[in-house]
């Protein structure tokens, strides 16, 4: 059997063949691989003879690719603000075959940022995707035989030895039984998958637990979907075996019904497949170098030093790197204590690299937690400019702020805005990231949950939520900024009603901006019609990603230029005009702002937070030097507003502590201006208007 996916080298899609799937559902049988039973076994009974250090890789590295291999305890999760990075922010992988290398060059600045990386070039350990991969194994060759001694120090190679090799004899009695089956399904045969009820319609009576048969008729299944018109049996409709496959994905996946369809509707049936099987098997490990503390060779070498097996992701990523072994856990290295890297899904490069931000721009992340990719763009700008990095989640944004500190980003100002009050708030940004949240269907295989706990209804929710943050990104962009004037959008889910139809809206609802390149070197184009849906053609411009062509994370990457102001009249999704926090807003955003409750330890942790009371002297005095520029006299006035001469805000505040539509701004206007003053580059302004203070919209609540 071949490698893991998490194993695999990241590269252009393989061809999307069944065979190039190795990962099985836990307790599944192995794969029925048509066509390729012969060869299989051929390679099976090579790899048999294979050193251990080859083959030796697969149980530690990607555990989930073999039943019963122990589990990798070499990737001891990292502190928690990493790990959390959300949907699309975590552990990615790689498909085998070639590299992505072959898909191009990188279009990022990264060159610049690590001039003299040449990492690739380097005859160092690591070698670049292009070339022979690693061969340095884990054991020595004399490791492979039966007769050595168990000591503590060789327990665990010996033991992932075993669990390798109890692989391949599974493999091979696997491949046994696939050509056996392939011998009773010659070409020609029309294999029976359509069973039938009394009145002659097609039934599924298999059971989860018959996985074996599900997976054979599965793929015979796929066969005569795939030449209808020979192996289909008389009488019998396409839509007869869609139906069948789609039982089977859901009995077999675990998928609910709704889901499987949606999600068959996204390919051509044996793509839909390779999918599903794609959704099986983690991604490879990945860790971003951050480019502000160090150099990806340096990085590197160190880390080799320590036992970390690895290689560049790709040349599309001058600062990715691929882990395929560690002897230690990668969240509490020195290396990453001291902010040399985060562990980061590959597919999360892409929005950050297609946004690419210019040195001295000012950039908003308007859904940022937990900071990947705020600090990969502050990497980028060489911590210059200014970035307000928000998130609606308070709790949230203590991992963000971790991350910032830890990788030495000095540009940025966290916010905990619901990003739809902006550009209220502020606005007249060069560019702008709106990651948004998303219903994770490109993650299955990290969230599981998604196979059943999606529904119709958050299909359109979501989609709801996303169409008014992409006009809130879009209005919150100066159409007139020398540098950018970019929005990019992007998900980790790769439904359409969450992609292709909140871009097709942002086109309808906002004439003023179009779809550009995304400067992606890879990616498969986005569809320009699909079930029935038109969109328009720059649609293509637009890239998906998905776990079986890429082995990385499902994602959607779309770029928009504006090329002109937002009408004033311009209506925000529900009807109101711009977007600015209603009350449908709020409800549409309630549904998906994680709630959970911050408990004391991280209100009051050192590491990140807001301290009100602080922000409160900043906020004061920004707000005199605000009057004594308008040539008022701050004593003067604000001295009545004290004494509660001034308005009902100050007593509204008091009441229910909001200042919800007073004039005063709200505790999060107050801690990101307090944040500006508090040492970040910013300077305020833009085309768009900016009002200074409050709107009506919520925050999460905590
Ligand atoms: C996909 S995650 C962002 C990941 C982040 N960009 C990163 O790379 O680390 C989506 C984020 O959106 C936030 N979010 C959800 N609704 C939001 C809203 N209305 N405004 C701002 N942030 C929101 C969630 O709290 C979550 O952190």
């Amino acid at each position: 059997m071949g490698q893991g996916r998490r194993m695999k080298k990241q590269g252009p899609p393989p061809p999307l063949d069944e065979s190039l799937v190795t990962r099985k559902r836990k307790d599944a049988p192995a794969a029925v691989v048509e066509e390729r039973g012969k060869k299989r076994r051929r390679e099976v009974k090579a790899a048999k003879k294979v050193p251990a250090v080859q083959a030796g890789n697969i149980p530690a590295v990607n555990p989930r690719s073999k039943p019963k291999a122990k589990p990798a305890k070499k990737f001891v999760p990292p502190p928690e603000s990493d790990l959390e990075i959300s949907s699309d922010e975590e552990i990615e992988s790689v498909d085998g075959v070639t590299g992505l290398d072959a898909l191009g060059t990188d279009s990022e600045d990264e060159d610049d940022l690590i001039e003299g990386d040449e990492f690739a070039e380097s005859g160092s350990d690591v070698v670049d995707s292009d070339t022979e991969p690693r061969k340095a194994g884990m054991w020595s060759d004399d490791e492979d035989s039966d007769m050595e001694e168990v000591t503590a120090a060789n327990m665990e190679g010996l033991s992932r030895k075993l669990d390798m090799q109890r692989a391949i004899e599974e493999a091979e009695a696997q491949a046994e039984m696939e050509e056996a089956a392939m011998q009773t399904n010659i070409a020609g045969d029309k294999p029976k998958v359509l069973e039938e009820d009394e009145d002659g319609r097609p039934i599924s009576n298999l059971q989860p637990q018959d996985l074996q048969l599900l997976r054979t008729r599965l793929s015979d299944t796929l066969r005569v979907l795939d030449d209808f018109k020979n192996l289909a049996e008389e009488g019998r409709s396409r839509s007869e075996y869609l139906a069948q496959m789609r039982k089977d994905i859901v009995a077999y996946y675990g998928y609910s019904d709704f889901l499987a369809e949606k999600l068959m509707n996204l390919f051509p049936p044996r793509e839909a497949f390779s999918f599903f099987e794609a959704n099986e098997t983690p991604r490879p490990v990945v860790i971003r170098t951050n480019t502000l503390r160090t150099h990806r060779r340096e990085l590197a070498n160190s880390l080799i030093n320590r036992g970390v097996q690895l290689e560049p992701i790709g040349k599309w990523s001058k600062v990715g790197l691929q882990i395929f072994e560690s002897q230690v856990p990668l969240g509490a290295t020195p290396e990453y204590l001291a902010g040399h890297y985060i562990l980061q899904a590959a597919s999360s490069f892409l929005p950050v690299m297609s946004l690419a931000p210019q040195e001295n721009e000012r950039v908003l992340d308007m859904a940022a937690a937990p900071g990947g990719k705020t600090t990969h763009l502050a990497a980028l700008m060489k911590n210059t400019g200014c970035i307000f990095a928000s998130d609606a989640n308070k709790a949230r944004t203590k991992g963000l702020i971790g991350n910032i500190h830890r990788l030495g980003v000095k540009n940025t100002v966290v916010c905990n805005y619901n990003a739809l009050e902006f550009p209220k708030v502020m606005g007249g940004f060069d560019r702008v990231l709106l990651d948004a949240p998303c219903s994770g269907t490109g993650v299955i295989a990290k969230d599981a949950s998604v196979k059943t706990n999606k529904t119709e209804a958050d299909f359109m929710k979501l989609p709801h939520l996303q169409k008014q943050l992409i006009l809130a990104a879009i209005d919150s962009v100066n159409h007139a900024s020398k540098t950018g004037g970019y929005i990019v959008y992007s998900t980790c889910s790769v439904t359409v009603e969450e992609n292709e139809q909140v871009v097709q809206y942002a086109l309808n609802k906002r004439p003023n901006v179009r779809l550009v390149e995304t400067g992606l070197t890879f990616g498969k184009e986005g569809f320009t019609s699909i079930m029935g849906k038109i969109f328009h053609p720059s649609l293509k411009l637009t890239r998906r990603y998905y776990p079986h062509t890429y082995n990385v994370d499902g994602f959607f990457v779309a770029k928009f230029k504006k090329i002109g102001p937002t009408p004033p009249n311009a209506v925000g999704a529900n009807g109101a005009a711009h977007s600015n926090g209603t009350s449908s807003d709020r409800q549409a955003q309630e549904e998906y702002v994680d709630k959970t409750p911050i408990t004391e330890d991280e209100e009051d942790s050192d590491f990140g937070g807001f301290d009100e009371e602080e922000d409160q002297k900043y906020m004061e005095r920004a707000e005199r030097a605000q009057l004594r520029r308008k040539g008022k006299n701050p004593k003067a006035l604000l001295g009545k507003a004290k004494n509660g001469q001034n308005g009902n805000v100050v007593e509204k505040e008091k009441v229910n502590g909001s200042g919800d539509g007073g004039s005063r701004p709200s505790k999060a206007d107050r801690n990101a201006q307090s944040a500006k003053l508090n040492g970040a580059s910013g300077q305020a302004g833009g085309a768009e208007p900016k009002p200074k203070k409050k709107t009506g919209g919520r925050k999460s609540k905590e």
